[in-house]
């Protein structure tokens, strides 16, 4: 069953290769992406199975969410993701230098700055993973619940490692250090695509393309506005409806594997964090860097006439912080008693919040 999705999947990416790309088969090759696209669905999924991410598609790990927030280590086998989990937050996860020593989801507790990040350590995945190899399926779809994801590389072994990695959550429909596109989609009873670009199109959208895709996806009706310059892809992940869009932060392990000309080259690529989880080196760096990734908001309470109390900060994500989120963290209720709040921000403004 699903060699012959895996087929149809490659003969219609044989076909997109073959097609030189121009504006005259922009058409054909929308409509050949909507089907890869559908297919790889299903092959994730089950026929006519809800699509990659949904509540019941695979499965992730049964483990609580705890804390203020909740970050993930996904890496190939042995790159030393249990060694970082303890030395990050103290809870023994077993290490062992043979490959998936790791069989299940180990949360840990790291305290910093006054907020508790819960760390999930992970079974190692190989290539394959989403489509079923090894416990990958469930990883991945635990990966998909954290607020920022760590992919834990060793750092002598191949870059294409980490590709591989990127190409798994991909599949499962996990989209890395990415916005959601800006475009509504509303689907409607009657009228036909209506499609509307606020921003001129220069990656392959159009309307024809739109209609084209949608009806691969048998939608007949529906107000389409692109209110940013977005590829096909894009726009099919809008129509799939349930990506998610999570910051990724590489970290190289086993530096101290590796020669200072080495690690001089490793230095210069963004976003990455060097670090020997077994020797604990530069931990604190990585600490700082998840901190800043997890983009979160302390908040010191203070009661009137006295000084605000600096161990215990309320954490909310900084992206939209709210009263009644930062109210129900102090207790349930509370919101309903709430009147009017003071707020100093880091501007040095005094606002005056109402329920
Ligand atoms: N040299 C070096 N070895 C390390 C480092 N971190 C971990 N190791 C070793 O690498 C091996 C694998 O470590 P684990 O923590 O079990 O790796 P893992 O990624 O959890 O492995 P799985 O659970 O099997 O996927 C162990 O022998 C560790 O001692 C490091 O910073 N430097
Ligand atoms: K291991
Ligand atoms: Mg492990």
């Amino acid at each position: 069953m699903s060699e012959d999705i895996q087929k149809k999947i490659a003969e219609l990416e044989a076909e997109m290769a073959r097609t030189q790309k121009n504006k005259a088969t922009n058409y054909h090759l929308g409509t050949l992406k909507a089907k890869i696209a559908k297919l790889k669905s299903e092959l994730i999924n089950g026929p006519g199975g809800k699509s990659a991410g949904s509540k019941d598609a695979g499965r992730g790990f049964d483990v609580t969410k705890s804390g203020d927030t909740r970050i993930g280590l996904v890496g190939f086998p042995s790159v030393g993701k249990s060694t970082l989990l303890t030395a990050l937050t103290g809870t023994k996860s077993e290490a062992a230098a043979y490959e998936f020593t790791t069989l299940t989801c180990i949360p840990g507790t790291m305290k910093y700055r006054g907020a508790r990040i819960q760390v999930l350590d992970l079974p190692g995945i190989i290539e394959g993973a989403a489509d079923g190899k090894g416990r990958g399926r469930q990883v991945i779809s635990t990966a998909r619940t954290c607020n920022l994801i760590l992919i834990v590389l060793d750092a002598a072994k191949p870059v294409t490692h980490k590709k591989i990695i990127e190409a798994e959550l991909f599949s499962f429909g996990i989209r890395i250090n990415q916005e959601p596109p800006d475009v509504k989609l509303t689907k409607k009873e009657g009228g036909g695509i209506s499609y509307q670009e606020m921003v001129k199109q220069t990656k392959g959208m159009n309307a024809e393309v739109a209609r084209l895709v949608c009806k691969e996806y048998r939608i007949s009706c529906a107000e389409i506005i692109l209110r940013e310059d977005i590829t096909v892809d894009q726009f099919i992940d809008v129509i799939e409806g349930n990506r998610a869009y999570i910051p990724v932060l590489y970290v190289f392990n086993k530096i101290d594997a590796l020669t200072i000309e080495e690690l001089d080259i490793l230095d210069q690529m963004p976003n990455y964090v060097p670090i020997s989880s077994q020797h604990e080196w530069n931990l604190e760096e990585l600490m700082d860097t998840i901190w800043d990734r997890c983009n979160m908001l302390r908040i010191y309470t203070k009661p009137k006439g006295q000084i605000p109390d600096y161990d215990e900060p309320v954490i909310l994500h900084a992206e939209n912080p709210s009263i009644e989120e930062f109210c129900n963290r102090i207790h349930r209720g509370l919101m309903q008693e709430f009147s009017h709040a003071w707020v100093w921000g880091k501007y040095g403004v005094v606002r005056t919040i109402r329920a």
